[in-house]
């Protein structure tokens, strides 16, 4: 089985309004989070919307895996990675991949596009759903409230994963993520 990662990086967005003009105006809903996404340009979900993320390498941790593949792909510095799920995706029956998912609020740098990868901040109420793997709409949304899942998904089609039909799923969230004891912060 495959061992992969996932990354959010999340920032405070910007209100689109001007605040010498329209200070009266700004509510908290306006001042809306982002969710730094990729545009996968190559490989396993390419043309697709994702987290930064990747493949675990031999003797890498999943947190330093998630670190190496947001760096590599997008050139963020990411710090202080919170744990939000572990997704175990299985094609036919058969385990398939095992995913570890981050967010976090802390990094440096710019995103910038490479060879992998286009970086785009996204509004975290505008996810681009239609664009991404049918599992994300279902897991993705709580994790970027903050929310902890733990889930399986069922795809049947054969290889390569990316044009297997979705069929179902189990999920649970506010789950115990093993061997992940991070202090939770507020998101
Ligand atoms: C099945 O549903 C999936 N949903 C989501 N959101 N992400 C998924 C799913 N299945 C796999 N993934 C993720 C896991 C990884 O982050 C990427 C695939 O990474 P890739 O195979 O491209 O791995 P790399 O190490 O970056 O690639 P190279 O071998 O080209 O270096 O998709």
């Amino acid at each position: 089985m495959i061992e992969a990662t996932l990354c959010f990086p999340l920032r405070d967005g910007e209100t689109g309004a001007d605040p010498a003009t329209d200070a009266d105006l700004a509510t908290d809903d306006e001042t809306g989070r982002e969710v730094l996404l990729i545009e996968k340009r190559r490989g396993l979900g390419e043309g697709w919307y994702n987290g930064p993320g990747g493949k675990c390498e031999p003797g890498e941790t999943p947190r330093e895996c998630a670190i190496r593949e947001t760096r590599e792909e997008v050139g963020l510095e990411v710090r202080d990675l919170e744990k939000a799920g572990e997704l175990r995706f299985l094609l036919d029956g058969e385990a398939h991949t095992f995913c570890h998912v981050y967010r976090t609020r802390s990094f440096e740098g710019e995103p910038t596009a490479s060879e992998e990868a286009a970086p785009e901040w996204v509004p975290v109420d505008d996810v681009p759903y239609d664009r991404m793997w049918d599992d994300d709409r279902l897991w993705l949304p709580g994790v970027l409230e903050g929310k902890t899942v733990a889930g399986e998904f069922r795809f049947e089609g054969g290889t390569p994963l990316d044009e297997a039909d979705f069929v179902d799923h189990e999920m649970a969230w506010d789950a115990s993520l093993e061997g992940d004891q991070d202090e939770k912060r507020s998101y």
